[in-house]
């Protein structure tokens, strides 16, 4: 993936990597990644929902690359399941980044989450 490779989807969620988010060996922890993973994924999953929805389970979860500080991070979410009360959602995370050589995009991450739709009480509501 480089820069020529257009994207025409719209990220459920884009943010610039920052420092206060580095590990001690200066790029990006993991755990700040699954962070912004699981609300892209939840983002879809309440659109599909018309609603709370909660995670569930995060079946896999691979990081392909290291983040960077001052990446530009767009986390991709498409609903791949409906259940009875379940979404599944993958989740694939790019990031822009600027160098010399021009803008790079890289893919990541990336993940399988299922949710679950939640009534009031939170209790599993079918979808
Ligand atoms: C639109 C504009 C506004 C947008 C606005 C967006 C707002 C976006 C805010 C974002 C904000 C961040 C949101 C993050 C989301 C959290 O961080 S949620 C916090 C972490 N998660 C939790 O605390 C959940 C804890 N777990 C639970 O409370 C209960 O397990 C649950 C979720 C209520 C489910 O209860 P349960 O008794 O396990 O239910 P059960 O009927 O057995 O299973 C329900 C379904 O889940 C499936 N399931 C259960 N376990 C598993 C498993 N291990 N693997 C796979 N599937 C499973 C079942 O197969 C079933 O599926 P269906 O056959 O019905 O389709």
């Amino acid at each position: 993936m480089n820069d020529s490779d257009a994207d025409d989807r719209q990220p459920a969620l884009r943010l610039v990597a920052s420092p206060q988010d580095t590990n001690a060996a200066g790029d990006i922890f993991g755990g700040w990644i699954m962070a912004q993973v699981d609300v892209a994924g939840s983002i879809a999953a309440y659109r599909r929902a018309g609603g709370r929805v909660a995670t569930v389970a995060v079946d896999s979860l691979q990081f392909h690359q290291p983040v960077l500080v001052g990446d530009l991070v767009s986390c991709y979410a498409e609903v791949m399941k409906v259940g009875t009360t379940s979404i599944t959602v993958h989740v694939e995370v790019v990031v822009e980044r600027d160098s010399r050589a021009g803008i790079a995009r890289l893919k990541v991450t990336e993940a399988n989450l299922v949710y679950v739709a939640l009534d009031n009480d939170g209790k599993p509501r079918p979808v």
